[in-house]
Formats: structure tokens, C-alpha cells, sequence
């Protein structure tokens, strides 16, 4: 089953391509520019191929009174206001975008509104991501579509007519897509992760397939990637100890670091598969040396019929094979042997 390849910016995603790592800062920054320039730098230290932020522009997307999920944001007296406090200016978000590309990061960003959409546009984004809560949001999928880029679709809290839905609607339009499985839930426990879907959504859309994970470990990216996901994003967080509602949900720098690690160690594995038999001829010389032969326990005297206890099994292996000791059982030395010898068939006879 093979799947389409999406290419973002340089990079080919797809079967027979490296996985795609995308390491999501969100709303890790709280605000602070400087802070999402730092991420900027630690990101490209650790190794992934992108960075990705969420363009909130309240007033486009918000109302002065949407709920807060749980507030833990005593700074705000609103989601609105949160939100508000999360927006950067066009000029910043350039400034990001340029700083992303400096370090060989691509700079992705997850819109929640069409002005998102226009801003990252003229950014010059190469890809759109799609969060799980906006998946229904066809209207803005439909103008994703229509810019021709790829549209890296969550599945969090999703049905599949819903997928369905969305995967026809960038498709129709005449976009590439890619998907994720994903799971609405900070920190998201193993139960819940859904290694499962990976195959599932693989199956249905024969689309490029990912995990967008929330664990706030590194094991369910490593089993997905080992499962054939060509897509990882994983929330990144200087510290376990930062603020933001996240933070449970994230990796730090040093995870993400060996998680980019333990990903290419994957891909080295399964892409050289070993054939059993060709291995054993290459190890030959070590198979010897640790394989185990016939040898004596004690001294035997010439015409000695050799008996199961004259027999110690002993490396190395350049003997008579140990599998043969029912062969020269019963058989008859023809000289002497001291204790510890190598046993040979030529120093036999029935
Ligand atoms: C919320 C987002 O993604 P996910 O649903 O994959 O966590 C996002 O990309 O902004």
C-alpha cells in the first residue's frame, strides 16, 4: 500500500522519505517574543526539520466572552484576553519566520481564523497546519486548499466522517494533505495515544500519516514512527517547570534532542533489513569462535570407544560441531588423547 508523497518546501514526506519532525512551540512563549526566539535556537540544536507556532488573532477568532477551558491564567481576565496576549505583530512574526530560516528551520504556524491565514500567507509559509479544533472549520480548510500548499490535518476529537469531510474538502480544492492522529488530551496517557489510527488513517486516505502527540514523553513518537508515521509533531518546553497549559504535554529541549535521535537510529534500522543467512556467512570467523566443538574431559588411551561423558562441549567452533556428538559416540580412538583436546573425526574409526 503506498502512499502519496506532500513535498514542504524541500523536504519530500512519504514512503521511502525521512520523517518529518516538527517541534510545536504554541503557546509555550506566553507572550514573550524574545522567549520565542529562544525556542527558535534550541529548536534547531535539537535537530528538527521544523518549528511551529499558532497564529491566535483574538478579535478574529475569539469574543470577549468565550469560556476559559480551565483558567490558569490569573493575568487574564478572558480567553480573549489570553489570546490577545499571545498575538505577535506582523512584523514580529516575520522577524520568527527569518530567525527559522537562519537556523535551517521550516517555520510553520497554525492559523485559527482567516486573518491567520492571510498573515502566515504573506509570511510565505510552506505548509498549513491544521489543530484538531479546527478540523470542522471547513470554510478556512477550503482557503488553505486554494494556496496549493499542503495541509497537515489533526484528528483530535475527530469522527472520521469528519476526516472525511475535511480530507475531501482540501482534496476537492485541489490541495495536497497529509494527517495525524492525534488525541485532545494534556498530557495525553498511553491508552489513549491510538497507535491504531496511524495504520487506519494509512489505509483510508493513502496519504502521508503522523502522530501529533501530547504524552510529554518521547515512547508513543518512537512506536509510531516504527509503525511507518512520516510525521511527528511534539509540543517542545525549556522546562518541566515553565508556565503555560502545555507544559505536561511537552518535551524538553534534552527529550527532544533524543527523540530526533532515537527517530533517525529508527530509520537507519529499517532501512536495512538483514538477511539471516547472508549475516551468518559474513560472521563466519566469529561464528567459529563462538560456536562450541567436541573436546575431551579427561585423558583417553588409543582404542578408547569414546562414551558420552569422555565428551565436553567447548569453544571454539573449529572442531566437530557440537550438534554431531551423537555421530562419534561409540566410535573408537585411534591414538592417544590428552584431557581438553580438540576431538577430530579423522582420529577415529568404528
Ligand atoms: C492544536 C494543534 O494541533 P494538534 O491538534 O495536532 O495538537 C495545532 O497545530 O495548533
Amino acid at each position: 500500500m503506498r502512499t502519496r508523497t506532500i513535498k514542504i518546501e524541500n523536504r519530500l514526506v512519504g514512503d521511502g522519505y525521512p520523517c518529518f519532525v516538527i517541534g510545536e512551540i504554541a503557546q509555550a512563549h506566553d507572550g514573550s517574543l524574545g522567549t520565542a526566539h529562544a525556542y527558535i535556537d534550541a529548536l534547531a540544536r535539537a535537530g528538527v526539520d521544523a518549528i511551529k507556532f499558532q497564529t491566535h488573532i483574538a478579535s478574529a477568532e475569539s469574543s470577549p466572552d468565550e469560556k476559559f477551558r480551565i483558567n490558569v491564567f490569573p493575568q487574564d481576565g478572558s480567553r480573549y484576553d489570553y489570546w490577545k496576549r499571545m498575538e505577535f505583530s506582523k512584523d514580529q512574526w516575520h522577524s520568527l519566520f527569518e530567525h527559522a530560516r537562519r537556523k535551517n528551520l521550516i517555520f510553520l504556524s497554525s492559523p485559527f481564523s482567516f486573518e491567520a491565514v492571510d498573515l502566515l500567507e504573506a509570511l510565505g509559509v510552506p505548509a498549513w497546519k491544521v489543530g484538531s479544533g479546527e478540523v470542522t472549520n471547513l470554510p478556512m480548510l477550503k482557503k488553505m486548499a486554494a494556496t496549493g500548499k499542503p495541509v497537515l490535518i489533526s484528528s483530535g476529537m475527530s469522527s472520521w466522517s469528519d476526516m472525511d469531510e475535511a480530507v475531501s474538502t482540501v482534496t476537492d480544492n485541489g490541495g495536497q494533505v497529509a494527517l495525524f492522529q492525534c488525541t485532545t488530551s494534556y498530557p495525553c496517557p498511553p491508552e489513549k495515544i491510538g497507535l491504531n489510527v496511524i495504520g487506519e488513517l494509512q489505509t483510508r486516505y493513502l496519504r502521508p500519516v503522523g502522530l501529533s502527540d501530547h504524552s510529554g514523553t518521547i515512547y508513543p513518537s518512537l512506536a509510531a514512527v516504527t509503525l511507518g508515521a512520516k510525521l511527528i509533531e511534539v509540543h517542545a518546553v525549556f522546562s518541566k517547570d515553565c508556565f503555560g497549559p502545555d507544559v505536561g504535554a511537552s518535551l524538553t529541549i534534552p527529550a527532544l534532542t533524543q527523540l530526533v535521535e532515537g527517530i533517525r537510529y529508527i530509520e537507519a534500522m529499517a532501512n536495512s533489513p538483514l538477511d539471516k543467512d547472508a549475516e551468518a556467512r559474513e560472521l563466519e570467523e566469529l561464528r567459529l569462535l563462538f560456536g562450541k566443538s567436541l573436546y575431551t574431559r579427561g585423558d583417553l588411551p588409543k582404542g578408547h570407544r569414546l562414551e558420552a561423558g569422555d565428551i565436553a562441549l567447548k569453544k571454539p567452533g573449529t572442531g566437530i560441531p557440537a550438534k554431531n556428538i551423537d555421530r562419534v559416540i561409540g566410535k573408537r580412538l585411534i591414538r592417544d588423547y590428552r584431557a581438553d583436546e580438540q576431538l577430530h573425526e579423522s582420529d577415529m574409526d568404528d
